[in-house]
Order: C-alpha cells, then structure tokens, then sequence
C-alpha cells in the first residue's frame, strides 16, 4: 500500500523573449509523470543529464513550481502545501542533495546546523535537544566532538554524513536523494550507501533515490522509473529493469555499463547492429519501438574508427 502518489505531474519553465520579453515556448523539464511510495521501499530515478530528474525532486519537496498535476500524501492533496511548515508534508519528506559542501551553511557549526531542522519541526526541551543532536551523530557515525566543528573540517563522505543526519532529524518517511554519492570518491560511495541501506532498513525509511548511474539504483532501488525528456519511457521493478528491459533507451543505458549489464552480449551488439544500419543507409533518424524519433551521429571507438552509430541525446 503507497502512502504517496504523484500524478501527471508537469514542471514547464517559461522561455521568454522578443522586444516584449513575452513567453515565447516551454523547457518541459518534467512532462507528466506519476510515482507512488511505498514504506520502507526505494524507488529510483535515472536518465542521462538535463531529462528532468533534479527538478522532479525539487518540486516533490517544493522547491518548483508545479505547473499541474498532485501530490498526495497520506490520503491528502497536498500540492499547495508543501512548503507549508505546519503540514505533516513538510517535516516528512527531506532532501540530501549531491554536494553536500555547499548545502550545509559554511558559517554555521554541526550543532547549529543539526538544531534548524529540530525547531523548526519538533518541540523539544533543551536538554531533549541536546541528546538528539547526539543521537544523530551517533547513527551517521561521527564522534559526539563534531557538533563544535564547522562543514569545511569534514571530509567530503563525512559531509554527506551530515547531510544524511540534518534530513533525518525531524523522522522523515521519505528522502528524496539527488545523486547523493556522485560527488564522493568511489572508495567512499559504497560507505554512503551501504549506510543509507542500514538507516534505510533500521527506521523503515523510503527513499526517491535520483542518479544517472545504473549501477547505483540497482544496489540501491527496488522500483525504477528510467526518464528521457521529461516523461518515463519505463518503469517497473528492478528485476523486470534489469533482466528485461523493453526500451531501446533502457538497454543503452544499461550497455554503457558492462558490470550491470543484464542483456546478453547478442543482445547488446544487435541494437547497435540495428542503429548502425540506419546510419549507413544514411538515415538522419532512428524510430525506436514506441515511435521516438532520434537524430543519429556518428561516434569514435577507441581505436579511432567509427564504430556506431549513435541516437543523439539516448545513447
Ligand atoms: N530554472 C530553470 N529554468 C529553465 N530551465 C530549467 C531550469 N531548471 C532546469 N531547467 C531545465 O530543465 C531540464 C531538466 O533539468 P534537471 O536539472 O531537472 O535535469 P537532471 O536530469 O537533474 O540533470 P542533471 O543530472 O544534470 O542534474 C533541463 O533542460 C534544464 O536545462
């Protein structure tokens, strides 16, 4: 049972120009989509830069405008509400975002930055409030003498350490997680998210967790949403992704990383194969099964040759 949906939801930013500065188009930046929670469950979305996904983020937590569709939450429409302080909505849902360095206030120590989220959503005493701040950094791990210490003495995971612990001050259900380990060294990204699987499965958290690495969700996500231009090409659950995936966008995204590959090598060099043949034939475009056009370029192997063709902006 979902506690959340969001339905056809549409961000459009207006693109202005000409003497009178009027609307002259649209970025579809995010085009009708829906999603629904489910506790204790981590839903991914993943799509190359710029399809959208940052900004699906921000609007859930209402940092966008919506341009239509809803939001509802716990049986509630609360699309008007979400910055709203006194809405359940807003103490629930939380954000960590991909650079931790410049989302905790520089001039702030641990221990403020810790207390925001606390006042602003939860009454405690300020004894109460001292313990949290200690219980918080227990569970992210960091010694009780951080609290005094300022961001930029951090390391950058220990940095997402706090961002992780600011997010789950207030006892979120959801976290929203916008490529919450690209910044970070390989070495330090499967700490982080091995730690966002123990707090995820200790406190019964979910999480929409948003990246372009394929690789990441599959360790991560049970439910995954691959995003092209605003809108799902696919959506499904993460065995039905990865073993079977039916778009042509889907089977690129996961052939451009062979660790994860789940479609065969046939498979893989078919697609190519197909593209490759509309491009020789001297096709500008490749039709894809659901009737998506793309443009087709040619690209360099690394043995200089050209090797593929290949769909501008899908592979
Ligand atoms: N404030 C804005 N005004 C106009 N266009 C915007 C604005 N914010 C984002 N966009 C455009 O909306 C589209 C989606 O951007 P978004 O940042 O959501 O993509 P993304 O998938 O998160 O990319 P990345 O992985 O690079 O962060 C892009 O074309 C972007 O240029």
């Amino acid at each position: 049972m979902s506690f959340m949906q969001i339905n056809d939801l549409k961000v459009h930013y207006p693109i202005r120009g000409g003497f009178f500065n009027t609307v002259v188009d649209n970025v579809y930046a995010v085009d009708g989509i829906s999603m629904e929670f489910e506790r204790g469950k981590a839903y991914g979305l993943v799509g190359e830069s710029g399809c959208g996904k940052s900004t699906t983020g921000k609007s859930i937590i209402g940092l966008e405008k919506i341009s239509s569709g809803e939001i509802i939450y716990e049986g509630e429409n609360v699309t008007n509400k979400r910055r709203d302080r006194r809405s359940s909505y807003n103490r629930e849902i939380q954000m960590i975002f991909q650079d931790s360095h410049s989302s905790l206030n520089p001039r702030k120590r641990v221990k403020e930055i810790l207390q925001e989220p606390i006042r602003n959503f939860l009454s405690l005493t300020p004894a109460e409030e001292e313990k949290k701040i200690s219980e918080l950094l227990a569970i992210v791990g960091m010694p009780e003498d951080a609290k005094l210490k300022y961001p930029h003495e951090f390391s950058g995971g220990q940095k997402q350490r706090l961002g992780i612990a600011r997010a789950i001050a207030t006892n979120p259900k959801l976290i929203i997680a916008d490529e919450p380990v690209s910044a970070l060294d390989l070495s330090v990204q499967a700490q982080v998210l091995n730690f966002m699987k123990d707090i995820q499965n200790e406190y019964g958290l979910s999480y929409l967790f948003i990246s372009h690495d394929l690789g990441v969700v599959k360790h991560m996500c049970d439910h995954i949403s691959i995003m092209y231009r605003g809108r799902f090409v696919e959506s499904g659950s993460k065995e039905d992704i990865y073993k079977n995936p039916q778009h042509i966008y889907t089977k690129r995204l996961l052939s451009a990383i062979p660790d994860v590959n789940p479609i065969g090598r046939a498979e893989r060099k078919r697609t190519r194969i197909e593209v490759e043949k509309h491009y020789q034939a001297e096709h500008k475009h490749y039709f894809d099964e659901n009737g998506r056009v793309y443009d087709l370029v040619p690209v360099a192997g690394s043995n200089g040759h050209l090797v593929a063709a290949k769909a501008k902006g899908a592979f």
